[in-house]
């Protein structure tokens, strides 16, 4: 597999913030959104197989791992080691765009989607596994605009997000003040949670491997 970096921090994002969290961190995506913060992560990295990921994972206090990226969906043995995680008694989440199956992933880690919007300029045409989610699962919209909030209030109505998923909402940072996104959340009735960067906060935008 292969690797970017692997780090222990606090989950900055999503329902699980704020918790202790080891991130392992893949190389490579196949999407350009126009504000990722990690396209450090496109090339480079080290080949590590899934031993020596499970060995640097456990010298870490914790019992939640994330696996991120770049895109981990593009790892073909991501599967295989999310299990393994599991086994070993982890709680494993995956982050991913969603443009890549997700159905090989053992039901008990936890898929944090992020549904494109249109500000990103990677817009999905497929959106038909939203409607396999669980209820552990996540669908995350980072928000660059107030259209974007319109487009994202849309695709939570098709496909009965509300309440069957945990719904959030993330403000594109520097594009979006978290004061506006909460407002357009609070016009729009919607049960959801809003999702700030929690690590840029404490470490500043521009740290790596926090
Ligand atoms: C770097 S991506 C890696 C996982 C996967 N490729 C994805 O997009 O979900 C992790 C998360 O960071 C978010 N992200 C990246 N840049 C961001 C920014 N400038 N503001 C807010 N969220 C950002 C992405 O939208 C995604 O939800
Ligand atoms: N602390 C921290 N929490 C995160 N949650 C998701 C992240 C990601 O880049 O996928 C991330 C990250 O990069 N850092
Ligand atoms: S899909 Fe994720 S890693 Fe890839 S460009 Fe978009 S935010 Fe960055
Ligand atoms: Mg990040």
């Amino acid at each position: 597999m292969r690797v970017t970096e692997i780090f222990f921090s606090i989950q900055g994002e999503g329902s699980r913030a704020g918790r202790p969290c080891v991130f392992v961190r893949f190389t490579g995506c196949d999407l350009r959104c126009g504000y990722c913060d990690t396209a450090y992560a496109f090339h480079g990295g080290a080949d590590m197989d899934r031993a020596a990921i499970l060995a640097e994972v456990a010298r870490h206090p914790a019992r939640f791992v994330c696996l991120t990226g770049g895109e981990p969906m593009l790892q073909r043995e991501l599967p295989d080691l999310a299990r393994e995680l599991l086994a070993r008694g982890y709680e494993v989440a995956v982050e991913t765009h969603g443009q890549r199956p997700l159905d090989a992933l053992p039901a008990e880690a936890i898929r944090v989607v992020d549904v494109k919007t249109p500000g990103s300029g990677e817009v999905a045409t497929d959106l038909a596994y939203l409607d396999r989610l669980q209820p552990h699962d996540e669908v995350k919209f980072v928000v660059c605009s107030e259209d974007d909030f319109r487009w994202s209030r849309e695709v939570v109505r098709r496909h009965a997000l509300e309440g069957r998923v945990q719904v959030l909402f993330s403000p594109a940072w520097g594009q979006v003040a978290p004061r506006d996104l909460v407002r357009w959340m609070l016009e729009s009735g919607l049960d959801a949670r809003l999702s700030l960067q929690v690590h840029k906060v404490v470490w500043g935008p521009d740290v790596h491997g926090v």
